[in-house]
Parts: C-alpha cells; sequence; structure tokens
C-alpha cells in the first residue's frame, strides 16, 4: 500500500457529498472514508456506486459485538471488496480474531480502533475509568491487536512509533485527527499536523472537516497532499 491521504466523507447527504467528489479531477485516484453517518443512510449500494467509480474504500463501520456476529458481519463485508475496515480493539481478542477470519479470503485490510482520538488522559481516567496513561492503553490494545492477527490500526500519529515497536514496522498504522496548522481542532484530542503525522512514520493520514467543510475542498486536499508527501 502507498501512502494515502484518505477522505473522510461525513456528508448529511449524497448530494452534498457527489457535488463535493465532482470538485476533483476525474483521474485523481482518491482514497474515501465511509463512516457511520453515510453508511447509515446509504448503506452498502452507496459504497458499491464509489467502487464502481473507481475510488478505494475505508469502510469505517467501527464493529464492536461479541466474536459471532462480528464474524458473520465480517463475513458479509468480505464480499464487498473494500480495502479497509475497522472494529474496536477494546471488542477484545476473541472478537478481533472473528473478524479477521470473517474476512478470510478478501483483500480487506482489518484495522483495530485504540483509544478514540477524540479522547485525552483525562477522559480515559475519569469517564472510562482506565488506570493507565494513554499511550500505554494505545500500545496495550494495538499489541492486542497484533496478536490476534489485525492488519493494523487506528491511533494518533503521536502514538505511532511506540506501536511500531511493540509490534511491527509493517502493522499498518492510520492516523485520524489529522489537523493543518491553520485548521480548527474541534472535538479531536490528541492531533497532528500532516508533515508530523509523516515524520512519526504513519501509513495513511485520515482527514475530514479539514478538506470537507471548507469552500475549497480540492485545494485543500492538495495542500494537505503535499505537507504529507515533503
Ligand atoms: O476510525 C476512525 O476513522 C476514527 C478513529 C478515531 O480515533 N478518530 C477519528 O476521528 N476517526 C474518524 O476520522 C475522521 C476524522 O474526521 P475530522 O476530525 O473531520 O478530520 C472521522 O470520520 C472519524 O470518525
Amino acid at each position: 500500500m502507498n501512502k494515502p491521504v484518505i477522505v473522510a466523507l461525513d456528508f448529511a447527504d449524497d448530494f452534498e457529498c457527489i457535488n463535493f467528489l465532482n470538485q476533483f479531477p476525474k483521474d485523481e485516484k482518491l482514497f474515501l472514508k465511509i463512516g457511520l453517518e453515510m453508511f447509515c443512510q446509504f448503506g452498502y449500494p452507496f459504497v458499491r456506486n464509489l467502487r464502481e467509480r473507481g475510488y478505494n474504500i475505508f469502510l469505517d463501520l467501527k464493529l464492536h459485538d461479541i466474536p459471532n456476529t462480528v464474524r458473520r458481519t465480517c463475513e458479509m463485508i468480505a464480499k464487498w471488496d473494500v480495502q479497509m475496515l475497522t472494529v474496536h480493539a477494546s471488542g477484545g481478542a476473541e472478537m478481533i480474531e472473528a473478524a479477521k477470519a470473517g474476512l478470510d479470503g478478501s483483500q480487506t485490510k482489518l484495522l483495530a480502533v485504540t483509544q478514540l482520538t477524540s479522547l485525552g488522559q483525562n477522559e480515559l481516567a475519569n469517564e472510562l475509568q482506565v488506570p493507565l496513561k494513554s499511550q500505554d492503553y494505545v500500545t496495550h490494545l494495538a499489541k492486542l491487536a497484533f496478536d490476534n492477527g489485525a492488519d493494523g490500526v487506528i491511533s494518533s500519529a503521536l502514538e505511532v512509533p511506540m506501536i511500531k515497536d511493540v509490534t511491527s514496522p509493517d502493522f499498518l498504522c492510520v492516523a485520524p485527527g489529522i489537523r493543518p496548522k491553520s485548521a480548527q481542532v474541534g472535538d479531536q484530542k490528541r492531533v497532528a499536523t500532516p508533515a508530523q503525522a509523516k515524520e512519526l512514520g504513519s501509513d495513511a493520514i485520515v482527514v475530514g472537516r479539514p478538506i470537507t467543510q471548507v469552500s475549497d475542498g480540492h485545494l485543500a486536499y492538495v495542500n494537505i497532499c503535499k505537507e504529507w508527501n515533503k
């Protein structure tokens, strides 16, 4: 996998989404993330439509359920020819293994979400009552995902070197919570710029609002790619 800038398509309707995509040249090979907001509205036909237009698809469903349910869901998604799928690492060893088994025979990479980038140390300790330092919690979940067959994890770029240390240099580290210097942080807590994410060894970055909620989304994308590919 070369190192993509993945665009998070968190739009309220498909018209807005297609208008956004039409800003890009036809031959631009975008990697698009379809998350819960759009999947709940438009389901698999939307995924299939974008796949048929030649886009790479990261299906971000963040599955988190008992192993049997996750395996059966993944068996279905395995037929969809998407490039990436997420589960929550906190679903546990057996659930991660079941997800991987469900995807068997497909090209879909299984990524496990560690600690959401919208949660900082304070939320971890006080709301979730996890008695660990955030970076230790993230590396613990990353190791759990690695040991149980995931192809990689989702974490903040800030944790990538520690994750690669406890897993393998080839274990994929995909980083959301990316904010160019001028962008608003919003609800994200553990953020990095595209340049920092690159320097820290991320294999891909996920960017939503700094590209989708600005007047010239294509220009924002091009600038982020420049910073990322420098
Ligand atoms: O799994 C994800 O993609 C994800 C995990 C995480 O820890 N944090 C996170 O922000 N994301 C997703 O990455 C995208 C970030 O969007 P922006 O904050 O708008 O750039 C959203 O679609 C989130 O659902």
